[in-house]
């Protein structure tokens, strides 16, 4: 596979996913995009191609992987029967419900997640963190975006706390409602480019969405006018095809993920925390009264904020899976 298919680009075939596939396999499989998944039956695109085929892969365990919305599969070229599925770029996935031991795959592949938040009392830097938290986890790049800034008389208050949360953080305010300002993300919705959103109720979501796709396909009006709570629910598991030439994962569990385990994520948006602490007289030090403490010994200098501590901390103790990544070093 030399020269990747112009329609695979459009798909958001790169050079991660070419690298996978054997000699071999470039002659007997399709590559191809699962578009959307069904009750046992999955809707997948390849170069010159869309249809249904089975989701199951031949002698595969139920522990194996199988293929989610967003995945890259490789198919037979005769029979379309799926033979395995690529290593994902990134991967979001929750503990199923009502069984915390199984874990359910909601999107893979997602290159770009958008994280909205509006610019009005909902706007809080602590959530922020702990969506930035789920971005690193998952593996995807971050890209905060505040809506409403039609309503603020100062959006870029907003967008400064934003950007002190990490150095490099992309944050783009917009107007969710006006296409001229949504344009500021085209960046990351062009050719091939896979995007995702979370945020809490009632940021602008389905707003971006809308403008986004340049169209009212996922209309929050019907829905709303129906069940009257303001909450909008997607119920199928699919790509949406962006203006852009993007493609926007927005499943159900999308919009429901959790912090779960997140101890790497914390440490990432942390890290400058966690290099401090490591100077610390103890390895065990909790960073409260005890002797020769770098991490207070650092927000006594104010080269650490006593408002980052304290959401580090609560991050920490909220990941009740892996508490002891709160302590830096593990113990001897
Ligand atoms: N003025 C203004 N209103 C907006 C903007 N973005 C969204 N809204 C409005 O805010 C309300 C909530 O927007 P939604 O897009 O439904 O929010 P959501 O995040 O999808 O909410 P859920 O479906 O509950 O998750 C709607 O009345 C939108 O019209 C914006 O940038 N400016
Ligand atoms: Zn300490």
């Amino acid at each position: 596979m030399d020269s990747p298919d112009k329609t695979l680009e459009v798909l958001g075939w790169k050079v991660h996913f070419r690298e996978q596939v054997t000699d071999e396999e470039a002659r007997q499989c399709h590559p191809v995009r699962v578009m959307a998944v069904h009750r046992g039956k999955i809707d997948v695109a390849g170069a010159e191609f869309q249809r249904f085929i089975s989701p199951y892969i031949l002698g595969a365990a139920p522990s194996d992987d199988h293929p989610t919305v967003g995945d890259w599969l490789l198919v037979d070229r005769d029979t379309f029967q799926p033979i395995r599925v690529l290593r994902r770029t990134s991967l979001f996935k929750r503990r199923a419900p009502g069984d915390p031991r199984k874990e359910q795959m909601i999107a893979a592949n997602v290159d770009t997640l958008f994280i909205v938040a509006s610019c009005n009392q909902d706007f809080s830097v602590a959530r922020l963190e702990r969506y930035l938290v789920l971005a690193r986890e998952v593996g995807v790049n971050p890209v905060v975006v505040l809506t409403k800034t039609d309503l603020t008389d100062d959006p870029e208050i907003f967008a400064a706390a934003a950007r002190a949360i990490e150095p490099g953080l992309r944050v783009e305010a917009v107007n969710g409602r006006d296409p001229d300002s949504v344009a500021r993300l085209a960046a990351w919705c062009g050719k091939g480019e896979t995007v995702a959103l979370l945020g809490s109720s009632g940021v602008g979501k389905s707003t971006l969405v809308n403008t986004l796709r340049g169209s009212d396909s996922i209309a929050t009006q019907a829905i709303r006018a129906r069940d009257g709570t303001g909450r909008h629910t997607t119920t199928v598991r699919e790509m949406h095809r962006l203006d852009g030439g993007g493609w926007l994962l927005d499943t159900p569990g999308m919009r429901e993920l959790q912090l779960s385990d997140a101890a790497t994520g914390i440490s990432e948006v942390f890290d400058d925390f966690i290099v401090v602490a490591q100077h610390c007289r103890f390895s065990d030090c909790a960073h409260g009264v005890e002797p020769g403490c770098a991490v207070r010994a650092a927000i006594g200098e104010g080269k650490l904020t006593t408002e980052r501590f304290d959401r580090w901390r609560k991050l920490a103790a909220e990941d009740n899976v892996n508490p002891s990544h709160f302590k830096t070093r593990a113990p001897n």
